[in-house]
């Protein structure tokens, strides 16, 4: 049994970053860049003002008292034409070009217009209020790198170096399919030894948040045929998650039908718990990546496998952050697998954070992984922890 470290290693040797599309800045987000961008222009264009007040020099203008005489506005938009003409001041805004000549902006409050004068009514301690012409980038600098996921941030900084459209990666494909005779859709009558398919309502949004599109394709029986079917559906998808059977049982056949569909299965069990029965093949057109049928172990292995080749297919870099902190209660010692619990955070009032993992961990327990926010990770083969032990964790 491979580590999921090796796993995720496996998954991204397997797979290739898309291609590219380009789409509006306003239509970019969420997308995740295929080129870096670079500056078409500097920010701000020329020196502006960081405040309403008068350009002046600073020299004529540090003494309580100093008068200036006033030459004219520049206002954010349009500049006083011509420079600063000694003894004078300019009346100034926000965002507006500083005249040639000023190094320094006095505040207006700090300022008394008497007729055509200004009087400093403060001593001015140094030269300031002025942002120089691209202290925030400047033509040619590269600001993003390919592989970043547009936030509105980003988009913000893309947008304001002139770029209006944007090279991002096409967003992947994923088709999620069920297995088993005994689930049924939402909604319906249960009849009797049925259960209701929930994974995919899981999987879905986590999906799309990830940036690639999902599509439930449905519930196969535990029927070779009619999940070759489902599969055959599938064609445009550049990732194919079967669920459930993909353990040991006589009707577990998921693997199996992928196998006779050319899929070249690379991994079929990680040393992981929950979620031991997860298999990774990939084929000409699209990869498998099967996850377990246990809901808990479906929703694990997705943050742990689904989200890096979903990551590797964008181009990102994909590395998962860990978040630490210190554990609320003692923890068992874990077996040969690593282990993942189902956890919630406490911000500490010290600004010291805990983790209170849930006390029933079943890998079937749905109502626990919705009130969860992290998996604590805890290496194989880790001796017990005591409470107050520094812990890492997943982001749900
Ligand atoms: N003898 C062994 N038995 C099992 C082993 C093993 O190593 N030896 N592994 C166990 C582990 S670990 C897991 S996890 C499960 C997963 O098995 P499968 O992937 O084959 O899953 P199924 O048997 O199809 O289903 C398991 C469980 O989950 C329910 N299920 C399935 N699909 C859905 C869905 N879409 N929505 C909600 N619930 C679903 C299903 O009804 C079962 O209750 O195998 C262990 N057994
Ligand atoms: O790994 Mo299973 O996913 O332990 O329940």
């Amino acid at each position: 049994m491979i580590s999921v470290a090796e796993a995720v290693e496996t998954i991204r040797r397997a797979l290739s970053p898309l291609g590219a599309e380009e789409v509006a800045v306003e239509e970019a987000a969420g997308r995740t860049l295929a080129a870096p961008v670079v500056a078409a222009l500097s920010q701000p264009p020329f020196a502006a003002s960081a405040m309403d007040g008068y350009a002046v020099r600073f020299a004529e203008a540090q003494a309580e008292g100093a008068r200036l005489s006033l030459a004219g506005v520049s206002s954010a938009g349009e500049r006083f034409a011509g420079p600063l003409p000694a003894g004078g001041a300019v009346r100034i805004f926000t965002g507006a070009p500083v005249p040639e000549g000023a190094d320094h902006v006095l505040v207006q409050e700090e300022a008394r217009a008497e007729g055509g004068e200004i009087v400093v009514a403060k001593a001015q301690a140094k030269p300031g209020n002025i942002r120089a012409a691209g202290i925030d980038f400047r033509e040619g600098e590269r600001l993003l790198e390919r592989g970043t996921r547009l936030t509105g941030p980003a988009l913000a900084l893309a947008a304001a170096a002139g770029a209006a459209r944007l090279p991002v990666v096409r967003r992947p494909r994923v088709a999620l399919i069920a297995n088993g005779d005994e689930l049924v859709l939402p909604g319906k009558d249960l009849e009797p030894d049925q259960i209701v398919c929930s994974i995919p309502y899981g999987l879905g949004p986590m999906i799309e948040g990830w940036g690639a599109d999902a599509t439930f394709l449905g519930i196969a029986p535990d029927e070779r045929s009619a999940i070759r079917r489902l599969v055959a559906q599938a064609t445009d998808c550049d990732l194919i998650v079967p669920i459930g059977g993909a353990s040991v049982g006589e009707r577990d056949f998921m693997r199996a039908v992928f196998a006779d569909l050319g899929f070249r299965p690379l991994f079929e069990k990680v040393a992981v718990k929950p979620g031991k029965p997860t298999w990774f093949a990939p084929g000409k057109s699209a990869a498998a990546l099967g996850l377990p049928g246990n809901p808990a172990s479906a929703l694990v292995m997705a943050i742990l496998l689904l989200k890096p080749a979903v990551a590797r297919l964008l181009g990102q870099a994909g590395e998962a952050r860990l978040i630490r902190a210190r554990t609320e209660t003692p923890l068992p010692a874990t077996g040969p697998r690593e282990t993942y619990l189902r956890a919630r955070l406490i911000e500490g009032e010290d600004g010291a954070r805990r983790v209170a993992a849930f006390g029933n961990q079943d890998s079937s327990l749905l109502s626990v992984f919705a009130r969860a926010d992290v998996l604590i990770r805890r290496p194989a083969g880790a001796p017990p922890a005591s409470a107050g032990a520094p812990v890492a964790c997943v982001a749900i």
